[in-house]
């Protein structure tokens, strides 16, 4: 199974500190006195240039643990533990790092799509149907990084050249319905990418896309997350594309994380009963062993 699973990820590195952690968080939804609890006490650590994957039947609480780090609950969500980033480039990050949880939102807004940047499922979830593409990702760049004109449309012609969208100057005159899928998840993960973001949170960025196309993102992002030393949090209830891409996995199950560990032992010698559950349930893993489609694609 190890040979199958090497196509896409380096060798396990000496690890480095993490840039982003989350520390015993807590997710209630509903009345502040009687909140209906979400995520129970989870913990995970983001690491320049690793990719963690957060995997788990629907309804776990992926979702809402990824909406907890970028500061997006619902206004009746009572959040608890601890979110640090650790960024020098970050208002205020000293040593310590910046504690999320709490912040007063003009400082995580400062934060959110600069530092931590997110790509979703529906790639038109972040795009104006509306507007060139050129002007997305000219208008995203000269907000945060104040760039001139010319200046913000080369940046956009370079973004959208290292993502591998064809004609980048052309494509700055499109609008995103000219586009593919897989070529709007490009453009999406440009746009993540304009101002060098420490953190990407990609939730189910390939589950709307049919393998072929799966596999080039997937590609993408174990590139992106080398060359660029961006800790990736991916979320998906896809074991095909966890096993393809991440490093470490994370199995959550009803709010908890029930075992964590390198790829290697989460598909290779899995400890929790769930997670065993979960492998079984793969369709190419009645056995492990038998390469996905998807594999067999990003192996190419
Ligand atoms: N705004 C909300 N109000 C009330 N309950 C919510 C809200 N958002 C999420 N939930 C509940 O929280 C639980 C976890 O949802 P979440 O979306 O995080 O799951 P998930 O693991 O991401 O699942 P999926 O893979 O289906 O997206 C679910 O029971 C969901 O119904």
């Amino acid at each position: 199974m190890t040979d199958v699973l090497n196509t896409m990820v380096p060798d396990a590195e000496a690890t480095a500190p993490a840039v982003l952690s989350v520390q015993g968080l807590t997710v209630g939804i509903g009345p502040r006195k009687a909140p209906k609890p979400i995520v129970t006490g989870i913990s995970l650590d983001l690491v320049p240039g690793r990719i963690h994957g957060l995997a788990g039947e629907s309804g776990s609480g992926k979702t809402v643990s990824s909406l907890a780090i970028l500061g997006l609950l619902p206004a009746n969500a009572t959040v608890g533990g601890s979110i640090t980033l650790f960024d020098a480039d970050s208002n205020g990050a000293g040593p310590g790092g910046t504690e999320l949880i709490g912040m007063r939102r003009r400082a995580l807004n400062r934060i959110r799509g600069r530092r931590i940047a997110m790509i979703f499922q529906d790639p038109s979830s972040s795009l104006h149907p509306q507007l060139t593409v050129g002007s997305q990702l000219t208008d995203h760049v000269r907000t945060h990084l104040k760039l001139g004109r010319e200046a913000a449309r080369d940046r956009a012609i370079e973004l959208l050249t290292r993502v591998r969208v064809p004609n980048p100057v052309e494509a700055l005159g499109r609008y995103p319905h000219q586009f593919s899928g897989g070529q709007r998840q490009r453009i999406a993960i440009a746009i993540a990418l304009a101002c060098d973001p420490v953190v990407l949170l990609a939730d189910e960025p390939t589950t709307a896309l049919d393998v072929t196309v799966q596999a080039g993102i997937l590609h993408l992002l174990r590139d992106l997350a080398d060359e660029r030393q961006l800790a990736v949090l991916l979320v998906t209830h896809d074991l095909g594309v966890m096993s393809a891409i991440a490093d470490e996995v994370s199995v959550m199950r009803h709010g908890v994380i029930v075992e964590t560990g390198p790829r290697e032992q989460i598909f290779g010698a899995p400890q929790h009963a769930y997670t065993r559950e979960l492998l079984e349930s793969l369709p190419s893993a009645q056995g492990a062993d038998t390469p996905s489609a998807i594999q067999k694609e990003a192996g190419r």
